[in-house]
C-alpha cells in the first residue's frame, strides 16, 4: 500500500472471491466456454473462489451492480469485450454509494472482439502483445496475483444530460465508425477492424465541428482536485470554454480520438505513452486533406504505435485534461469505449485515480 497522492495499489485478500460476469454473446461467442476450459482452471490453481453471473441481455450485469450488494466479493471481473466493462463502470456510479463502490477493484478478461484494456494492461505489465487464448491466460494471471492499480476515469457530459463515465475513449469520425460499422463482423473477432477499416476508406467522409480542449501543460490543478461529482474544469455548452483552453483553428475533420490508455485492440496502440493513471486524455484529430495513402500508411503504424513518427502533417496529439467537441451537425454517431453515442456536443474531464484495476505490474 503506497499512499503518494492518494494512489492505492494493493492486494486483494487471500482467501479471495471474484464474482465473475460473462457475455456469452461476445466476441465470438465461445466466452462461456474460455471460462470453463482456460480461466477456471487457473482460479482453482491458485485457491481463488468465484461466483459465475452469465449475462442474459444488454445492461443485464449494469442492473445487478447497480442494486446489489457487493460485499461478499473481493473484485468483479468482467469476460467479455470492453462493452461489458463500460456497463460495469457506469452501473457502479450510478449508485448512492458510488465512492465506496467504485473502489470495489475491476478485472478485464478479454473474450469479446474489441479489448483494448486486456492489451493496454497486458503492455503496461511489460509482455509482448498477446491475443485471444494467450492475452486472456495474461489477465487470468494478474487476476490469480491479486494485484491492483489506480486507473482515472472521464467523467464525459452531453448538451441533451446525458452523463457517462468512460475508461478507454471517446472518438468521433473514421475511427469510431470503423467501430460501429464492423459490429457486424464481430464473428470475425479482432479482424473484423481490418475489415470495416478497408469498407470505410472506400466512402472517406469530412466531419465539421469545433473542437477545444485544455493542454495538461496550461491546467494548473491536478484533475483529482475537486474530484466528481464536479468537473471544475469544465464550464456548461451555453457558455464559451474558457479564455486559458486552447480552439482549434480547423474545423474539419476526419476522425478524433480522445483515448486514456495505450491500446485500441489487441494490435492498435494508439498512445504508447499512456499510463493506467497519468491524468491525461491523449487526444488525437485528423485534419481532413489527408490522402487516402497517407491515411493507411498511419492505420499501419498504429498496429505497433509509431504513428507520430511519420510526422504526419494532418495528425495531431496534444494530452489534455478535458476537452469540448461541438459537430456542426448532428449525423452519425460517436462511440464512447467503443459504444455508440448520438452525435451531439460532448465535453469531458479525467478524474484521476477514480477506479482500480487488477494489473500485472
Ligand atoms: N447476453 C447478452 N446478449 C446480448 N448482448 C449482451 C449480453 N450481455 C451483454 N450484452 C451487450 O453486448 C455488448 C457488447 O459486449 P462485449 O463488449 O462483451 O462484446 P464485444 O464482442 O467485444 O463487443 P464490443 O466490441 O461491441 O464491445 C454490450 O454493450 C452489452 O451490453
Amino acid at each position: 500500500y503506497l499512499p503518494a497522492r492518494g494512489v492505492t495499489w494493493g492486494l486483494l485478500p487471500r482467501p479471495c472471491h471474484v464474482l465473475v460476469l460473462l457475455n456469452p454473446q461476445s466476441g465470438t461467442g465461445c466466452a462461456l466456454q474460455l471460462f470453463r476450459s482456460l480461466v477456471e482452471p487457473m482460479l482453482a490453481e491458485a485457491d481463488v473462489a468465484f461466483t459465475l453471473f452469465v449475462t442474459e441481455r444488454p445492461n443485464h450485469a449494469r442492473e445487478l451492480v447497480q442494486a446489489g450488494d457487493l460485499s461478499q466479493w473481493d473484485t468483479v471481473a468482467v469476460l467479455a469485450g470492453d462493452g461489458l466493462l463500460y456497463e460495469v463502470v457506469n452501473g457502479l456510479m450510478e449508485r448512492p454509494d458510488w465512492q465506496a463502490a467504485i473502489k470495489k477493484p475491476l478485472c478485464t478478461l478479454p473474450g469479446g472482439s474489441g479489448n483494448a484494456l486486456a492489451a493496454s494492461i497486458n503492455h503496461y505489465a511489460g509482455n509482448t502483445r498477446a491475443f485471444k487464448e494467450e492475452l486472456l491466460t495474461n489477465c487470468t494471471y494478474f487476476l490469480c496475483k491479486g494485484l491492483y492499480a489506480p486507473m482515472d476515469l472521464v467523467s464525459l457530459s452531453t448538451a441533451s444530460g446525458k452523463h457517462l463515465f468512460s475508461f478507454l475513449s471517446f472518438g468521433w469520425g473514421f475511427i469510431s465508425d470503423v467501430d460501429i460499422a464492423s459490429e457486424k463482423y464481430r464473428q470475425l473477432g479482432n479482424a473484423r477492424f481490418t475489415v470495416g477499416t478497408i469498407q470505410q476508406l472506400a466512402g472517406l467522409k469530412v466531419y465539421k465541428g469545433r473542437l477545444s480542449y485544455l493542454p495538461v501543460e496550461t491546467s494548473s490543478s491536478p484533475a483529482h482536485e475537486g474530484s466528481w461529482p464536479e468537473d471544475p474544469l469544465l464550464v456548461p455548452f451555453d457558455q464559451p470554454v474558457p479564455k486559458h483552453w486552447t480552439v482549434v483553428p480547423e474545423e474539419e475533420f476526419i476522425s478524433i480520438f480522445a483515448i486514456y490508455q495505450s491500446h485500441l485492440g489487441a494490435d492498435f496502440t494508439m498512445a504508447p505513452m499512456a499510463k493506467l493513471h497519468d491524468g491525461s486524455i491523449h487526444l488525437f484529430y485528423l485534419k481532413a486533406g489527408v490522402s487516402r495513402l497517407g491515411l493507411i500508411k498511419l492505420f499501419l503504424a498504429m498496429e505497433k504505435g509509431t504513428h507520430l513518427g511519420l510526422n504526419c502533417p494532418h495528425l495531431h496529439y496534444v494530452p489534455v485534461r478535458a476537452f469540448r467537441l461541438e459537430p456542426f451537425v448532428s449525423t452519425g454517431l460517436m462511440t464512447v469505449d467503443g459504444e455508440p453515442l448520438a452525435c451531439e456536443p460532448v465535453q469531458g474531464q479525467v478524474h484521476d485515480q477514480l477506479c482500480r484495476i487488477i494489473s500485472g505490474s
